[in-house]
């Protein structure tokens, strides 16, 4: 048996784009997401947020779910094109909806946590260039500042970007997300002005000196380790560290870019002239939390060819549906680094959990796989925080089975089961198992 702390903060994670539905009502316009998965080949099956879990129209029936599994905490992301759905022009019936969603969670007492992006930039700002225009900071600033104004008193934890790597470097230069680029360059571009963009959003966050509310940023982190003991394997594991890791940690905590990864791409990208002088010092501004997305880890060995260096092996641990391999030790080492390297300040998991093949079976769903995935990890978890480990919550991604990306309703993430076809919700054996964990505030072995 394993205890949390009296305090820890239980909670489950969502965005919008992925459950709203609801894509033309009450003034919102196309996100680059809705753009995105509407051309040929981009999505599994063609699929799209159009409908999702019809989350705009069902958000009171999924805040009762919430309260019936017992979280303490929702986290959940603001569609900008709701907010801002043309250049400059607020839209207060896309606010209205936030409002309200925030009036039910308060209602319910669980204590909202909002993502102020979750990869839906409204398309007009995708056709100006989307994050690759240094001008993207002044629309987040806007955006942002008037998140702050409209709900900043209701909203005691804010993130201002999920994921900065997904939203740059696999969108810009993978080209696995939208707006779909394979240009690596634009890559680093975008993820500068995103960090950017963050740190402007903290100094108008301070200046506007908002009582009982934090702000911090989520990053998925993902611990690189090398193939074989060999010294070039070393070598790929520390470049692969760079690209998945070190790139956003030390501009945001060390207010400079790593100097292995400016020498290793300069040759590929050329001069990083899009880095002004007064930028690592907004980016690296003071943070309340840090948010830490982890799902699995990398093994890597050498690779000349590739720009890191570096290839991908598959690790030898059991796999999800989504071909991650479980290492939940991989957290532990992940959390110990953190809190050695980078900072003691309060970490929360901003999201961790698994895809698997559900199956529904009289109403019901035995998921003991999604069990085991989210026990193994919170006990790795627990064990940081018996270390002396500042970790003070942990979001388990996803409340519903929800649009997965470029894998569209392929991947099942939820631990309520949505039926698409009829928008049933189901609770699988996995929240029945959370909503004790919660009770408990324990985990059994
Ligand atoms: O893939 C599951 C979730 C996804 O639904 C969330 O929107 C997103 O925040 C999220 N991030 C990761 C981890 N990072 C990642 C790496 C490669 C591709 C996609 C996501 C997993 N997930």
């Amino acid at each position: 048996m394993a205890n949390f702390p009296k305090d820890f903060l239980f909670g489950v994670a969502t965005s919008s784009y992925q459950i709203e539905g609801a894509v033309n009502e009450d003034g919102r316009t196309p996100s680059i997401w809705d753009t995105f998965s509407k051309i040929k080949g981009k999505t599994y099956n063609g699929d799209t947020g159009d409908i999702a879990c019809d989350h705009y129209h069902r958000y009171k029936e999924d805040i009762g779910i919430l309260k019936e599994i017992g979280v303490k905490a929702y986290r959940f992301s603001i569609a900008w094109p709701r907010i801002y759905p043309e250049k400059g022009k607020f839209n207060q019936k896309g606010m209205d909806f936030y409002k309200k969603l925030i009036d039910e969670l308060l209602k319910n007492n669980i204590k909202p946590v909002a993502t102020i992006y979750h990869w839906d930039l409204p398309q007009w700002a995708g056709d100006l260039g989307g994050w690759l225009n240094r001008d993207s900071i002044y629309w987040y600033s806007e955006y942002s500042q008037k998140l702050f104004k409209e709900i900043g008193d209701v909203v005691p934890m804010w993130i201002t970007h999920n994921e900065p790597w997904c939203a740059s470097i696999l969108s810009y230069g993978i080209g696995e997300h939208a707006p779909g680029h394979k240009d690596y360059r634009e890559a680093l571009i975008a993820a500068h002005h995103i960090l950017l963009s963050h740190g402007e959003a903290v100094k108008i966050f301070r200046d506007m000196n908002i009582k009982e509310s934090q702000i911090g940023i989520t990053l998925n982190l993902t611990p690189a380790y090398p193939a074989t003991e060999k010294e070039e394997d070393y070598l790929a594991a520390k470049y692969a560290d760079g690209f998945s890791n070190r790139w956003f940690l030390d501009p945001i905590f060390k207010g400079k870019y790593p100097v292995d990864m400016i020498e290793l791409y300069k040759k590929e990208i050329g001069e990083f002239d899009f880095i002004k002088n007064e930028d690592l010092g907004i980016i690296s501004q003071p943070i309340d939390f840090l948010g830490i997305n982890f799902y699995s880890r990398s093994i890597v060995k050498y690779d000349e060819n590739s720009l890191i260096k570096g290839e991908a092996v598959e690790g030898p641990g059991k796999k999800t549906d989504m071909g991650w391999e479980i290492s939940p030790e991989s957290l532990y080492d992940l959390l110990k680094r953190i809190d050695k390297e980078y900072t003691n300040m309060p970490i929360y998991i901003t999201e961790n959990g698994a895809a698997f093949k559900d199956i529904v079976n009289k109403d019901e769903v035995h998921d003991q796989e999604r069990i085991e995935y989210v026990k193994e990890h919170l006990k790795y978890a627990i064990k940081f925080i018996e270390d002396g480990g500042n970790l003070k919550g942990y979001f388990l991604w996803s409340l519903l089975d929800n649009f997965e990306w470029a894998y569209g309703y392929s991947k099942r993430f939820g631990i309520v089961y949505v039926d698409f076809e009829t928008q049933k919700r189901i609770l699988k054996d996995s929240a029945i198992w959370y909503k004790e964990v919660i009770n408990k505030n324990l985990i059994d072995n």
